[in-house]
């Protein structure tokens, strides 16, 4: 971005660095491409031209609220921005039309209060500060004036703010499409309650989040033709089974356990629970409470919000009974059976444990210990019993245990569907995306796999959009943008879905094989993408691949992706469960209808997870999106802490550096006519003298100063990457040369003044010398 000509000696610049990921400093020699600076932290630090980028002395104190007001367009300038408004209790900044968010860890209700959301009213974007009631605003409108679906867009790390902001999002779309003074519950409401609902069912704590959402999730808010709320979806993706079994200290598996364990004596009775501490599923960890959270009051809140969303009680009654029933399961416990690989109930607490399993699922007791420690197989011939040794029996309760969870979350969200309900006849929507964003762990495993892989599809979405957006900008003022160039991310998205011969293909073809291991997994895919430029084979490992993703390199540990990946349900837990006594538990376990349609029985989470992301694709390529960015300021969770090299990697995960690099691919500095006069007019103060129109002053001032590649818009002035700092130089300049001719007149006149008050006191001695003299004589 820098080019060498922009940089001079006494330019103030910055440059890397390891700590702080960037640093101002002033040039203080360069020779040939090597660039001498002196940082503000004091020391001298010599490094490449092209590394060195210029700062913008005159930037604001307060930062601008519109990245693309910088004068400079680069990470340590979009970096310093977001700090200094931080500092300042402003976390919301535009880039363009995206919004970034940076979490405050503190609560800021005068930023959210009614007042406030009636300011933003029907008030123009851009107007008044950057908010995301502004974002909502605008796709409002856009929908009631131009009868378009909309959709926003949250994307973050764990702990950004995505849910706050969604939560804060539909509060506002209700204030502006809710109705006053209707009797009952009202659609806005339920939608809203309906969020507690979720959270107490898919969200736990996480070292990254205290109450972090386990799904993705997209709402899909409908309207009348009049723009009043008339309807609504709640569509949910990839709800994290695992944690159900299996938790590591110090987070929590879902709230709801916790929850019912605080529940009212009565209801502890009725599901015979005691405390967390007591239950497998929740005592793999040290964590039971989380601060500033009452479990006993959630419970009951819990509740309400049911009652809310048209949870009817004995419903409710049913879902905390499989709640409660999930953790008597994951106490079962099995010892050695007689024969070789097999396996018994353990003790007498096991066997209370199973027995109370049952019974709150109303089922056979006796069904339900075979479901979990024998299989049957039926031949042509004859029909076998196998026995499951005990560490795959403990694998067998866990899948029901998933299982039973998992359809339980589908089944809450289908309810809360049903009982809002849709409006067939709505014209438009607005959607709001609340998903997980870009995850690289030290272990990544399927779940990483599904979620980069959406957040790649997202990141195609967005690069496409931004893109667009710059070239209707480019239209407007009537300029060329022909040759700005569109960098895609299909190599990425071929390499994982593409079908046949893509990684989920190739997963999918490993789990129907019987034979298969994830070592012939690993192998099958390290020989089809030998030559992938996306793909890596690790050097020392057998099963390890890496994916070359937009935000960066991931390591995948092929070693559960082939269990991780099958979607079925064991037959002996889909019997039992089918033939339980209670109609809520035995509709848990109805074959889904595209099941039961289809002639192979086989059935993937990635093949699934695919479908639905490309449905949610389709909806939201209809609609016009807004994106906002929620960025993680700091891993402690505490208010003013600001980590700049670990926000710059959330930028570039998120896409907002990709967003400037596209800018930066065309003519990311505009100035009105009139602004780049009043900057750069003293570059050829002779023009101004002439009277010459704004535009063809600017073209005459650039074209003296031999830029090459602007173009001259409408109203503005488009400049190429870095040009902006080489006028800024030659301004420097400029004003330097200036500064040393008003400083050598002062000078000489300073000089002067003492040289003739020197020279008359002089006089005026020698003439007084020169007087007594001639009296002496
Ligand atoms: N605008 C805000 N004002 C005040 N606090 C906020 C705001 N946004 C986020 N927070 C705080 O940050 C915490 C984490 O936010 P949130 O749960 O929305 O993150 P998330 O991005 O949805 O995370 P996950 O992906 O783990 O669900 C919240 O519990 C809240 O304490």
């Amino acid at each position: 971005m820098a080019a060498p000509d922009n940089i001079i000696v006494g330019s103030h610049v910055w440059i890397e660095d390891p700590k702080l990921a960037w640093i101002d400093g002033e040039v203080t020699r360069i020779s040939g491409k090597d660039v001498h600076v002196r940082t503000t932290n004091g020391k001298n630090v010599v490094t490449n031209m092209s590394q060195v980028f210029p700062k913008d002395t005159e930037a604001p104190p307060g930062g601008v609220d519109d990245m693309t007001k910088l004068s400079y367009l680069h990470e340590p300038g979009v970096l310093q921005n977001l700090a200094t408004r931080y500092e300042l209790n402003e976390i919301y900044t535009y880039t363009g039309n995206i919004l970034i968010a940076v979490n405050p860890f503190q609560r800021l209700p005068h930023l959210y209060d009614t007042h406030m959301m009636e300011q933003y009213k029907g008030a123009a974007f851009g107007e008044l500060s950057p908010h995301v009631f502004a974002v909502a605003d605008a796709a409002y409108r856009a929908m009631v004036n131009e009868g378009k679906s909309n959709s926003i867009l949250v994307s973050g790390e764990s702990g950004a703010g995505k849910t706050e902001t969604t939560k804060m999002l539909m509060r506002y779309l209700a204030f502006l499409g809710g109705r006053s003074g209707v009797e009952g519950r009202t659609v806005e409401q339920q939608v809203l309650e309906s969020n507690p609902v979720l959270e107490a069912f898919g969200n736990a704590k996480t070292v990254r989040n205290n109450n972090s959402s386990r799904f993705g999730k997209f709402v899909e808010i409908q309207f009348d033709k009049s723009g009043r709320i008339s309807g609504a979806a709640i569509r949910t993706y990839l709800l994290e089974r695992s944690r159900v079994c299996q938790i590591s200290d110090p987070e929590r598996n879902y709230h709801c356990f916790y929850l019912l364990c605080a529940a009212p004596a009565e209801d502890k009775e009725k599901y015979k629970l005691g405390s967390p501490k007591s239950f497998h599923y929740l005592n793999q960890s040290k964590c039971y409470e989380l601060d500033g959270v009452n479990d006993a009051h959630e419970y009951l809140e819990t509740r309400r919000a049911m009652d809310i969303v048209g949870i009817g009680e004995e419903e409710q009654e049913a879902i905390f009974r499989v709640v409660a029933a999930i953790l008597h399961l994951g106490n079962i416990e099995f010892a050695k059976g007689a024969e070789i690989d097999s396996s018994k109930i353990k003790d007498d607490k096991s066997r209370f444990h199973l027995d109370t399993t049952a019974e709150l699922l109303r089922c056979d007791p006796t069904n339900l210990e075979d479901a979990l420690i024998k299989r049957v197989m039926v031949t042509p011939e004859e029909i076998i019993t196998r026995t499951l040794d005990p560490e795959n029996a403990v694998s067998s309760r866990d899948a029901l245990a998933k299982t039973l969870y998992s359809r339980l979350f589908d089944w809450i969200v289908e309810k809360i569907n049903v009982s809002i309900g849709q409006d067939p006849d709505s014209k438009s929507i607005i959607g709001v995306l609340d998903i997980y964003g870009f995850e690289s762990f030290k272990c990544n495993s399927f779940e990483q796999f599904c979620i980069n892989f959406t957040n790649e599809k997202l990141q195609q979405h967005f690069n496409q959009h931004v893109f667009k957006m710059e070239q209707e900008e480019y239209t407007k003022e009537e300029i060329d943008w022909s040759y700005i160039e569109f960098v895609d991310n299909q190599d990425v998205l071929d390499l994982i879905e593409k079908k046949p011969g893509g990684i989920i293909s190739l997963l999918d073809e490993a789990c129907m094989f019987p034979k298969s291991t994830h070592e012939t997994f690993a192998q099958k895919l390290y020989q089809t993408f030998k030559n992938n430029k996306r793909f890596i084979k690790p050097k020392l490992s057998r099963t390890d691949f890496t994916i070359l993703h937009y935000a960066g390199e991931v390591n995948y540990q092929a070693n559960q992706f082939l269990d991780k990946n099958k979607d079925y349900v064991i037959a002996e837990h889909q019997a039992v469960m089918t033939a339980s006594k209670c109609p809520f538990v035995m509709g848990l376990f109805t074959p889904l209808k595209e099941e039961s349609s289809k002639s192979s029985k086989f059935s993937s989470i990635g093949a699934r997870f695919k479908l639905q992301l490309q449905s949610l694709m389709e909806t939201l390529s209809v609609t016009e999106p807004h994106y906002i960015r929620c960025v993680k300021p700091n891993n402690v969770l505490k208010p003013a802490i600001f980590e700049n090299v670990n926000i710059i990697q959330q930028l570039r995960c998120g896409g907002v550096l990709e967003a400037i690099r596209i800018s930066c691919a065309g003519y990311p500095t505009r100035r009105a006519f009139y602004e780049f006069l009043n900057r750069f007019g003293l570059l050829a103060p002779e023009i101004l003298d002439e009277n010459y129109d704004d535009k063809v002053a600017c073209q005459m001032i650039l074209d003296r100063k031999g830029l090459k590649g602007y173009q001259i818009g409408k109203t503005k002035v488009f400049l190429r990457a870095g040009q902006m700092a080489e006028l800024d130089a030659r301004r420097a300049e400029v004003l330097g040369n200036a500064a040393r001719i008003i400083q050598r007149q002062i000078r000489t006149h300073i000089a002067r003044k003492e040289f003739i008050s020197l020279r008359k006191a002089a006089m005026e001695l020698q003439s007084y010398i020169r007087g007594d003299l001639l009296d002496f004589n």
